[in-house]
């Protein structure tokens, strides 16, 4: 039985929906009538079936599982499925999967043919709370995270919130880093619902805390589609967060590497004169138990951090937090860069470990 819990509205140039609730991958109505359905290999097969009973996709293109779809050779690979199956322009490309899914669906939707109408179905909690939410679409390169891609938002997001119960808890727990950035830079009520043990699939406090996280992200880029200002405050963590995705060959996923990132940002933002907000960010690591790091060297990561997009000629901008709820961009000495660097490891190592394989959420 479909039962919405809430609807949240994204303004700009063209306004979209996201849905929140139970049963909504059998609901959703698409006014194209040729679709091609992009998911992951691993993604449960009785998401999928639904989604076909629901749509009746031309063709269903299946991809490589978490950031391994997210290359140019995926890509072009997708692409010429679509071809081969002949979508016609006035088409769509249907995303449904976790975040890596969506962002190479959303570009193949923006490239193919110059572009045809894209939908999402997020079936992680990251996925629901930011990558399906926005139009940032993209893949990566050897090079760095997310270098190549477009803006190409949406006409509508499903996100079921039934597809979350199937989730590994360590991926629950990626997609929480997202949602407690979004308590970081914008709504502090977020940061005790994230950690609470009802924050869970089926718990009390999910839908409610799910859709408080998605309206922060859906706010801000209502206002700042193509991140011209305040749209790069969501990269709050996601400097050091690339960069330590790239430095080990994404072995790393993104929400923990977001998890790592924010704590180096707090630490940054504190030695640059802000309130000391370091005692949240260390509470959501030993919360999330991220994977623990190997020894990194600075200057290995800071040749992926300098690619970050927020750098221009006169290089990287990080953003910072005076306080709760208050962002800012801000460029940091290099030697400020490396002292925190340093504390930021020591800050990781004392994490405590915890056998993850074996552990609920
Ligand atoms: N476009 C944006 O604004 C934006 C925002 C944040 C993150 N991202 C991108 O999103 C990606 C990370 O997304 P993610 O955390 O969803 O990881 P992911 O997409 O890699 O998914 C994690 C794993 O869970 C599987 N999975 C998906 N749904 C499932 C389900 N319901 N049950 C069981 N398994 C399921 C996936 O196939 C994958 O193996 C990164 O590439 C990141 O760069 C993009
Ligand atoms: O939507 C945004 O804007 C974000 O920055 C959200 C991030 O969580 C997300 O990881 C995004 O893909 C990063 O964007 P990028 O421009 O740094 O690649
Ligand atoms: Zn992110």
């Amino acid at each position: 039985m479909a039962e919405t819990v809430r609807r949240i509205e994204v303004s700009g140039p063209q306004p979209y929906t996201v849905e929140v609730g139970s049963g909504l991958l059998t609901r959703a109505q698409i006014a194209q009538s040729q679709i091609a359905l992009i998911h992951p290999e691993d993604l449960p097969a009785r998401f999928v079936t639904r989604v076909q009973a629901t749509l009746s996709p031309v063709v269903t293109v299946v991809v490589p599982a978490r950031d391994d779809c997210k290359t140019m050779q995926v890509m072009a690979g997708v692409l010429s499925h679509l071809a081969a199956a002949n979508l016609p322009r006035d088409g769509a490309v249907v995303g449904l999967g976790g975040g890596a899914a969506t962002d190479l669906a959303g570009f193949v939707a923006a490239s193919y043919l110059r572009g045809v109408a894209f939908y999402t179905m997020p079936t992680t909690l990251l996925g629901m709370v930011d990558a399906a939410v926005g139009g940032k679409t993209g893949v990566n390169l050897p090079e760095g995270k997310n270098l190549v891609g477009a803006f190409w938002p949406p006409r509508a997001v499903w996100c079921d919130t039934d597809t979350l119960e199937t989730l590994s808890p360590e991926v629950f727990r990626e997609g929480a880093a997202e949602a407690y950035k979004h308590g970081l830079i914008s709504d502090p009520t977020l940061l005790r619902r994230v950690l609470d043990p009802e924050f869970r699939p089926g718990g009390a406090l999910l839908a409610s805390t799910l859709a408080d996280a998605i309206a922060v992200k859906a706010a801000v880029v209502s206002r700042d589609l193509t991140e011209q200002g305040e749209r790069a405050h969501l990269n709050f963590g996601h400097t050091l967060a690339h960069a330590l995705e790239a430095v080990t060959h994404h072995r790393l996923p993104h929400g923990e590497a977001v998890g790592y990132g924010m704590h180096y940002a707090a630490r940054l933002s504190r030695v640059m004169g802000g309130e000391d907000l370091t005692g949240h960010t260390l509470a959501f690591l030993r919360w999330q138990r991220p994977t623990p790091l190997p020894d990194l060297d600075f200057q290995a990561v800071n040749t992926y951090m300098v690619r970050d997009k927020k750098a221009d000629s006169l290089g990287v901008r990080f953003v910072l937090l005076r306080d709760l709820a208050q962002p800012y961009l801000a460029r940091v000495p290099e030697a400020l860069l490396r002292q925190e660097f340093e504390g930021w490891q020591a800050d990781a190592r004392g994490l405590p470990e915890t056998p993850r394989a074996q552990e609920g959420t």
